[in-house]
C-alpha cells in the first residue's frame, strides 16, 4: 500500500463578499455536529434566522483581517502543508471541512499520486464533535462512496502530547519575552455545554462542574473541556507560571444556549476592571491564526480591555508554520509512514 496524509482545517469563505460568507456559513452551520438539533429546527434557525443577518456582520469582520493572498487561515494552512511536505517522505495534501479545498478534492489529489492508505490529520489539538468528529465522519462517508479502495487512520487529539506542549510553550515564551505581563489568558473556542455531555462516552461522568474534568475518567478521551484545561495545566507547568497568573476562558459563543464558561469577552473586561494593566492572550485551540484570533481577540479583545482600563494587550500568535511545529508534524507523520515497514 502507498501512504499519504490529509491535513484538515476548518475552512473559510471564498472571499469577504457577504454572498460567499453566506454560502460558507450555510455549509458550516447546517452541519448536524455544529448545530446539533433536528434538521427542521436547524433549517429554521440557520436559514430562517442566522443567515438573514450574520453574513453581513461576519463579512465585515473578515474584511478587517483578510490578506492579499486570501483568508489567513487558508494561507497559513497552505504554508504549513508546503513546509511539512518538504520534510516528509510521503505526499501531504490539504483540505478544509467547509469551503475549499474540500476533503473530497484532497483525497482525489492523494489518489492521483497512487496513495491508498491515508492518515487523516485534523488540525485541532483538542477533540470536539464540531471539529475532529465531523471531519472523521465526513471522510468516512466519502471513502465509502468514492474511495472504497482506500484505508484511513486518524491522528487523535494531541492536547497533552509532549511535543505539542513543548512547541506551544516555546512559542508563548518567545512572544512574551520582555513583556512583563500581569496575567496570561488561555482563550479556547467555546462549544455549547450540551456538546460536552453528548461526547461523554460513559454517559455519567460529565457534570460540567468545577471538578469532573479534573477527576480521572475514560470520558476525557473525548471531553473538549478536560482537554483545554489539560493543555493549559501542562503549558503552565512547563513555563513555571504561578497559580493566579493565568486562567482559562472560552470565546466565540453563538446563539442563546449555555456555552462553556467563563466567556472570554467578559473575562477580558473583568481583568481590566480589576486593575490588570498588562494582559497577554494565547488561543491554543487554533493551530492557525484566523478570524477568531485576529479579529475577535487581537482587535475586539484589545478594545474591550483598553476600555476597561487595561494598558498593554499582547496576543500570542498561533503555531502557524513555525519551524519547530513543522518539524514535529513531519516527525509524527514519518513515524506513522515507517510503521510496519521492513528495514
Ligand atoms: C477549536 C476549534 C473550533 C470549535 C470547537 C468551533 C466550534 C463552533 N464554531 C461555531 C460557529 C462559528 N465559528 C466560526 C469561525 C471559526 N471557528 C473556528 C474553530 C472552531 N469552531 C475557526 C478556526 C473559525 C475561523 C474561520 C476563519 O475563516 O478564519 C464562525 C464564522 C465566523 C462568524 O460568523 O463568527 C461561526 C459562525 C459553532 C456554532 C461551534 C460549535 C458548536
Ligand atoms: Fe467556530
Ligand atoms: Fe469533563
Amino acid at each position: 500500500m502507498s501512504k499519504g496524509v490529509l491535513l484538515v482545517n476548518l475552512g473559510s469563505p471564498d472571499s469577504t463578499d457577504p454572498e460567499d460568507v453566506k454560502k460558507y456559513l450555510d455549509e458550516f452551520l447546517m452541519d448536524e455536529r455544529v448545530i446539533d438539533v433536528p434538521y427542521w429546527a436547524r433549517t429554521l434557525l440557520v436559514r430562517g434566522i442566522i443567515l438573514n443577518t450574520r453574513p453581513k456582520k461576519s463579512a465585515e469582520a473578515y474584511q478587517r483581517i483578510w490578506w492579499d493572498e486570501g483568508s489567513p487561515l487558508i494561507v497559513l494552512s497552505e504554508r504549513l502543508q508546503q513546509k511539512v511536505d518538504a520534510l516528509t517522505s510521503v505526499p501531504i495534501a490539504l483540505a478544509m471541512r467547509y469551503g475549499k479545498p474540500s476533503i473530497k478534492t484532497g483525497l482525489e489529489e492523494l489518489q492521483a499520486q497512487g496513495v491508498d492508505e491515508v492518515l487523516i490529520f485534523p488540525l485541532y489539538p483538542q477533540f470536539a464533535m464540531a471539529t475532529t468528529e465531523t471531519i472523521l465522519v465526513l471522510a468516512e462517508e466519502l471513502r465509502k462512496k468514492h474511495f472504497p479502495q482506500m484505508q484511513f487512520t486518524s491522528v487523535p487529539a494531541f492536547y497533552n502530547h509532549d511535543d505539542y506542549i513543548r512547541v506551544l510553550s516555546s512559542s508563548i515564551s518567545e512572544s512574551l519575552k520582555g513583556v512583563d505581563f500581569d496575567h496570561l489568558l488561555f482563550s479556547y473556542h467555546g462549544v455549547p455545554k450540551r456538546h460536552i455531555r453528548k461526547s461523554d462516552i460513559t454517559n455519567s461522568h460529565c457534570k460540567i462542574d468545577g471538578s469532573c474534568c479534573q477527576t480521572a475518567s475514560a470520558a476525557h478521551q473525548f471531553c473538549y473541556r478536560h482537554q483545554c484545561y489539560e493543555t493549559t495545566k501542562l503549558v503552565a507547568e512547563q513555563l513555571g507560571l504561578e497559580k493566579g497568573k493565568f486562567s482559562v476562558s472560552f470565546q466565540s459563543r453563538l446563539g442563546f444556549d449555555p456555552w462553556l464558561q467563563p466567556y472570554t469577552d467578559r473575562t477580558i473586561e473583568r481583568k481590566g476592571l480589576e486593575g490588570v494593566k498588562n494582559l497577554a492572550v494565547v488561543c491554543p485551540a487554533f493551530v492557525s491564526d484566523c478570524l477568531e484570533t485576529l479579529e475577535e481577540i487581537a482587535m475586539e479583545g484589545k478594545e474591550i480591555f483598553e476600555e476597561a482600563g487595561g494598558e498593554k494587550f499582547t496576543m500570542v500568535p498561533c503555531l502557524n508554520d513555525r519551524d519547530d511545529w513543522v518539524k514535529v508534524l513531519a516527525r509524527w507523520i514519518d513515524e506513522w509512514a515507517h510503521q510496519n515497514v521492513a528495514v
